[in-house]
């Protein structure tokens, strides 16, 4: 299988409009691949939180019809990163009622059509940002290819191994992660790429974006680790495409020959004091 990881640079000095008119082309330039990647809100910068609500699209918005253009035309899977999804209005809500806002995540087939919708369950914050202005998903999401099935996860999840384990439970392979990452935690990214990859004996695909937008240097670095946790590709801190070929059967092998994922032991009762 051939994958292509679109590190976007999300810079404050491009517009939303020209930006996802040149992903599109990005996108289209990778017919040949089987699957390309691009990152978390790519559209308005993960950090840019004043411009979530400003550039929030409804799930078949500008940035999915533009996509899934794309990736009929290039006859590839995309995993398209995520948009901020503005939901339908409550049907009570009175005049100017708003609906919410999700960190949507959007999965098309090689003829255009949505896959699969993935609203991200760890919201990133604390007490701010995404994590008060966006609502939570509460679904794990997989996408069946033909040679592997995806488990999708949106770049803080990264920090919570039983979301993987539960993709893993439902048959993920290759573990699929956009994210908008910052640059001060960048050894944090790689490391916990690594863990997820050998934890679950899992390909991991970890797309990053370039650049700086509100105030925030981006990390870069998309790497690409095998089930065995080694590094099989690596950005730099640029925009850049990482482009890897890589064996999905190696996932059943490796379980097969090292068949750790199988004495997990489950349900233990808490410890006594
Ligand atoms: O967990 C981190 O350090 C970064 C998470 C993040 O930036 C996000 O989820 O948007």
């Amino acid at each position: 299988m051939r994958a292509s990881l679109i590190q976007i640079g999300v810079d404050e000095d491009e517009s939303v409009e020209a930006r996802r008119a040149r992903v599109a082309s990005l996108v289209r330039e990778q017919a040949g691949a089987d699957l390309v990647v691009l990152p978390e809100l790519w559209t308005t910068g993960a950090f840019a939180y004043e411009s979530f609500a400003t550039g929030a699209e409804p799930l078949r918005g500008p940035t999915y019809e533009a996509m899934a253009e794309a990736a009929r035309e290039a006859g590839v899977w995309l995993h398209a990163g995520s948009i901020p999804e503005r939901g339908e209005a409550p049907a009570d809500g009175g005049p100017g009622a708003e609906g919410p806002l999700c960190n949507t995540s959007l999965v098309f087939s090689p003829s255009g059509a949505l896959a699969a919708a993935y609203r991200k369950i760890h919201r990133f914050g604390f007490d701010k940002g995404e994590a008060v202005l966006m609502g939570a998903g509460d679904t794990l999401v997989t996408v069946p290819l033909p040679d592997t099935t995806l488990g999708v996860a949106t770049c803080y999840d990264l920090r919570f191994p039983e979301l993987f384990r539960g993709l893993v439970d439902a048959g993920a392979e290759t573990l699929v992660v956009p994210a908008g990452w910052p640059e001060r935690r960048r050894s944090h990214w790689t490391l916990l790429a690594q863990a997820r990859a050998v934890e679950n004996q899992a390909f991991v695909l970890a797309c990053g974006t370039a650049g700086t937008h509100a105030g925030v240097p981006q990390a870069g670095h998309s790497i690409v680790v095998d089930p065995w946790g080694e590094v099989l590709a690596e950005a730099g801190p640029d925009e850049e495409i990482l482009t890897v070929d890589f064996d999905p059967a190696r996932v059943a092998r490796t379980r097969e020959q090292f068949p750790a994922l199988k004495d997990r032991v489950l349900g233990l009762p808490p410890p006594t004091v």
